[in-house]
């Protein structure tokens, strides 16, 4: 059984495109990633998962479930963090926790007082008082406090400051390491890099790549940084050329050879070579879906 499974998941906002025929597989206890820049469809395809708006087509399954005809035994073992948590203003922070817990049956003080001193939240305040970041703390509060199988969070880390970044993720390797399965929304790709194991990259609402992020990382290409007048122009398979008074770097998969004898034929002062990290990889994927078009 896969903690998500999504076929042909498809969805249109009237006639403008959201998704487009998703098929993604994400394995019990996996930690994964799911990628893409704004207006990609990321949360569109995580509402669809919450049941927060409904699929045009395609069927999508959390832990075996119909995300169409088993919603609330989803809701039950699910927490999920929305990119904006929007919360009643004058509540405090502790009764919607309550409420939270309360619609799940179950007693998660133990649970939420716990995350609240890790990530330093004051539950005593009102919504209203509370800055963003405050907010976001308690929406994650919210989403753990009922140790959920799996855990959808939507750009979880926006409005942390990376002390907090730090420390949700650990709490998030943590319930990840008792089985939790974590998949997140992110176009923070060392994020990614870092934390996920597998990853899907969503790009115009179609997934254009899948895999482990070691996969999707592997690649022949390499960032050449040189220090010297060169220009690589004439080379094959030369992309992202930036150039900066006598720094020239780009992205180069073709033959090395090739590239060590042209670079002969130059007064080089300095050279390095290594590999692209995900942001190139990314853009990698992007620009040759471009060259497709
Ligand atoms: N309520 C809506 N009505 C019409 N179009 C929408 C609506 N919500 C999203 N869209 C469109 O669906 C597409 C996917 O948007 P979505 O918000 O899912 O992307 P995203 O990857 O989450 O982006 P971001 O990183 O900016 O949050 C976009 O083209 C967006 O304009």
């Amino acid at each position: 059984m896969n903690a998500i499974q999504t076929d042909g998941l498809t969805k249109f906002y009237g006639r403008s495109r959201g998704i487009i025929e998703l098929d993604l597989e994400v394995h019990e206890g996996e930690f994964y990633g799911f990628i893409g820049p704004n207006g990609a469809g990321k949360s569109t395809t995580i509402r669809i998962l919450m049941g927060l708006i409904h699929k045009t087509r395609g069927s999508a399954r959390i832990l075996g479930k119909d995300i169409s005809k088993e919603k609330e035994q989803i809701l039950s073992v699910t927490g999920y963090l929305p990119s904006e948590a929007v919360f009643y203003p004058d509540m405090r922070g502790r009764d919607l926790i309550r409420l939270s817990a309360d619609l799940r049956r179950k007693d998660c003080r133990k649970t939420s007082s716990d995350l609240c001193e890790r990530l330093q939240l004051d539950p005593s305040r009102r919504i209203s008082e509370l800055s963003f970041g405050n907010r976001k703390k308690l929406a994650v509060v919210c989403a753990l406090q009922h140790d959920p199988q799996i855990c959808i969070l939507d750009e979880p880390t926006g409005g942390l400051d990376p002390l907090m970044q730090r420390e949700f993720f650990e709490i998030l390797k943590e319930r990840n390491k008792k089985g939790m399965t974590v998949f997140l929304s992110s176009h923070i790709l060392s994020e990614v890099q870092r934390f996920c194991s597998r990853a899907a990259i969503i790009r115009e609402g179609r997934i254009i790549a899948s895999g482990s992020v070691e996969e999707l990382t592997r690649t022949n290409a390499k960032r050449v940084t040189v220090r010297g007048t060169f220009d690589p122009s004439g080379l094959p398979d030369v992309r992202d050329l930036q150039i900066s008074g006598d720094m020239v770097s780009f992205l180069y998969g073709g033959d090395i050879n090739l590239l060590l004898s042209r670079l002969s034929r130059h007064q080089i002062m300095d050279l390095s070579l290594s590999e692209p990290d995900l942001e190139e990889i990314f853009l990698h994927y992007y620009t040759e879906g471009d060259e497709k078009e």
